[in-house]
């Protein structure tokens, strides 16, 4: 933060100009501290020209609960100057409410709309218990400011310094990914305010020498009901663990938790709560026109698709469920050339990419394909037009911290939903939140349909094909481990054309292995996806990583029932005879309730066929490459013929693999019967050996039992467990051989 050039008398001046203001400060917060539990949006503004501060000398202030601008708040000079020179000048509601009860020290949860402007919320406390610690560089780390995602406090470190530019702190921005960790270290023991990921917060609390945060004063938690929630538990609870009790903790969210033991964990003391549009008649910015469209999942790509070409001079944020969705929409789009820039930003990026693509939406209109990283906090500075959801959101939270990347800041805004038929309750559960959203219908007439080029695309890219069956993949596989089962139901999805949907010739094997009891059903999908490597989980790339091991593609708690993906020969629709689920098959599944679609816009020519690896091999990609980029014209009788010749020489590799097959058996047959009988002709010779010195005959009987034993089940009879053995020889027949032998020798 800016550090002018001054001289010793200056300095002194100044020092003792500030002590002075931070006395009159600590007076006027202390004499006109609003009641507790008192909502300040609920006191009127002050009459304009009213005087502010200090009113008499005798120590009357004037009151700041209730106050509509900045400059009639008690704050420093210095933060004055950093809020003006920003242009802030009028509070909004989410600050007015926070700010009175922040100042005078007090814990709080505010829950306020998205883009109502929490940001500053709390960085002007955290600013003004510094100041008013006379905090210094040698006093250590004062606040810590915990942010969900990296972006969003990569934005909050550049509020703060926008806003604390006449401060003296020093503040550090922890987000892993930027710097390397060694870098950090070196520098993090002198910083006053860190602005921070959890997982980075706690590797420098575990390993960096000397790191310690014992004189904390204030701690925010940004997005709080994220931070708190399961997926961060493992590295928040440490990190609390290891801050000093006695200290503010500010907790902010567009969606609050009040959750009594979350607050628990944070020894919270008697907070606050501002929940500045609970009452209001939306949960949502009032100036955000919403909408929702029930779109099947086969049908989504082409809405999009349409959407997009009719949407060309705005700024699309399209969100996905998966980053190999996400992937796969940017490539294919981008191939097919919709004539406006597309963009895609997801957890495994680099922070540097990141950070540019988002500055380049920013910058110019444009489409950007995301997955949940981007769902919470980000401010994109007003820019966003549209926020399309192209996949339901997990829950209603998850819904409202969408859609408020848009409209924020009392700005318009307008938001697209598409819902499959069966996850239309959606549209209840987000009425039944105070979310005024619309049911509209497409216009058929301008929708396109693309999947006809996408599978063109895919056989001239084979690449895009891959990318294409796990976008298919783990969008099932998120659909799946969704908790809401009664909204998302992947058995009521029309796998099949939804595969073709994305230009897939033939639907990815999926593989439902048959575990011992109903809840441990799984899928597998024959596709290699490497634990760790494909999972869109983590995609909040502050969040803790998870290893997926490969049975936990589809969920751990997937019932046999509800997932009739039948392991089926292509051809013979859903064969329920075939119960060997545990070996791979080939071919398309079907659902228990669905009957096999053949899709008719699937360009015929371009199906594919995948080995054992799930490699797709295309046995009409030579045919299939001299076909245009959009269109796949394939000669009707050229493919006739490269059929009717490859039938012709597999039925006749069929029918040689079939006899040498037949050879091998016999052969192993008689091997297996001679050394039987070798067997059994030597036992018989150390049987006759040991009668003639065996003393009895008790002994030799219980020999020959022993020797029939060896080829025999127990019952002697030729049956083992209900079943004949076929391969055993008739008693008749052995004392035929062994007589023979006798008599030989
Ligand atoms: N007092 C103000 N006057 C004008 N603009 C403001 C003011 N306060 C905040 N803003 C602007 O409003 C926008 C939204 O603010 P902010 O990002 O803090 O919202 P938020 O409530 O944290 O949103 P979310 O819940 O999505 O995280 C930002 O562009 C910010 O610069």
């Amino acid at each position: 933060m800016g550090r002018p050039k001054k001289t010793r008398g200056m300095k002194k001046q100044m020092r003792l100009a500030e002590e002075e203001e931070i006395l009159l400060l600590k007076q006027w917060i202390e004499s006109q501290k609003p009641d507790s539990g008192s909502n300040p949006l609920a006191l009127g503004p002050l009459p304009e020209r009213a005087k502010v501060g200090k009113l008499q000398e005798d120590g009357v202030f004037s009151r700041y609960a209730g106050v509509t601008r900045f400059d009639q708040l008690p704050i420093s000079d210095k933060t004055k100057r950093g809020l003006k020179e920003a242009k802030f000048v009028d509070m909004l509601d989410s600050q007015r409410a926070a700010l009175p009860h922040a100042l005078c020290g007090r814990d709080l949860l505010g829950a306020a709309r998205t883009g109502s402007g929490k940001t500053l919320a709390f960085v002007i406390p955290v600013l003004e218990t510094l100041h008013k610690e006379r905090w210094g560089p040698e006093d250590g780390v004062g606040c810590i400011i915990i942010s969900p995602t990296r972006e969003l406090a990569a934005q909050t470190f550049t509020v703060l310094n926008k806003v604390g530019k006449f401060h003296k702190f020093s503040a550090g921005l922890l987000i892993g990914g930027r710097e390397g960790v060694d870098v950090e270290k070196e520098r993090v023991n002198e910083m006053n305010i860190l602005v921070c990921a959890p997982g980075r917060l706690l590797q420098h609390m575990d390993e960096t020498p000397n790191f310690e945060c014992s004189n904390l004063k204030i701690l925010i938690l940004d997005e709080a009901d994220r931070v708190l929630d399961s997926a961060f538990k493992g590295q928040l609870d440490p990190i609390i663990s290891q801050l000093p009790k006695r200290r503010q903790t500010l907790l902010f969210s567009a969606t609050q938790t009040k959750k009594v033991k979350d607050l628990a964990r944070l020894s919270l003391r008697d907070p606050e709560y501002i929940s500045v549009h609970a009452e209001s008649v939306t949960a949502t910015p009032t100036t955000l026109s919403q909408s929702v469209m029930i779109v099947p999942v086969e049908k989504k790509l082409d809405m999009l698709w349409s959407f997009i070409r009719t949407h060309l001079n705005d700024r699309i944020l399209v969100f996905l469920s998966t980053k190999k969705q996400v992937k796969f929409v940017h490539e294919a789009f981008n191939k097919l050339r919709p004539g406006i820039p597309l963009k895609s930003i997801h957890g495994k990026m680099s922070q540097e990419k990141r950070m540019g693509v988002y500055s380049q939406f920013i910058d110019k209109q444009s489409v950007l394909f995301c997955t949940d990283v981007l769902e919470r906090g980000l401010d994109f500075d007003q820019a966003v037009d549209w926020v399309v959801q192209v996949d339901c959101p997990d829950d209603v939270p998850s819904y409202i911290h969408r859609v408020g990347r848009t409209a924020r800041c009392n700005t318009p805004g307008k938001s697209l939903l598409f819902l499959t038929p069966s996850e239309e309750k959606m549209v209840e559960r987000l009425h039944e939140a105070k979310i005024p959203i619309k049911l509209i219908k497409a216009n058929s007439d301008k929708v396109q349909e693309i999947s006809r080029q996408l599978a063109s695309l895919l056989v001239s890219f084979p690449d895009l094909q891959t990318v294409a069956q796990r976008a298919f993949i783990t969008y099932l596989r998120s659909i799946h481990k969704r908790r809401d089962k009664e909204i998302f139901d992947v058995t009521k999805l029309s796998i099949e054309d939804f595969s073709a949907s994305l230009g897939l010739p033939f639907t990815p094997r999926i593989r439902f292995a048959n575990l011992k009891t109903k809840k441990k059903g799984v899928f597998e999908s024959s596709i290699d996806i490497e634990p760790g490597n494909d999972d869109d989980d983590d995609d909040n790339v502050a969040a803790p990583r998870r290893v997926v091991k490969r049975k936990d593609l589809l969920g751990d708690d997937l019932e046999e029932e509800d997932f009739a993906l039948r392991p089926n020969e292509e051809g013979k629709g859903g064969d329920k005879s075939n119960k060997d689920e545990g070996v791979p098959m080939p071919g398309t599944r079907v659902s228990k309730n669905k009957k096999l679609k053949i899709s008719q816009h699937r360009p015929s020519g371009t199906r594919v066929k995948f080995d054992e690896e799930g490699n797709p091999v295309a046995p009409l990609a030579v045919v299939a490459a001299s076909a245009t980029e959009t269109e796949v014209a394939l000669d009707e009788e050229a493919r006739n013929d490269y059929y009717k010749k490859l039938g012709e020489q597999l039925r006749k590799v069929d029918h040689e693999d079939k006899k040498v097959e037949k050879e091998k058996r016999r052969e192993k047959r008689m091997k297996a019967k001679i050394k039987r009988k070798q067997g059994d002709m030597e036992e018989e010779e150390e049987e006759e050996g040991d009668e003639r010195s065996a003393s009895s005959e008790e002994e030799t009987g219980r020999k020959r039992k022993r020797a029939k034993k060896t080829y025999f089940d127990d019952n002697g009879d030729g049956e083992e467990g209900g079943k004949i053995n076929t391969d055993s020889v008739s008693i008749a027949e052995l004392e035929e051989m062994a007589l023979k032998l006798i008599t030989q020798s």
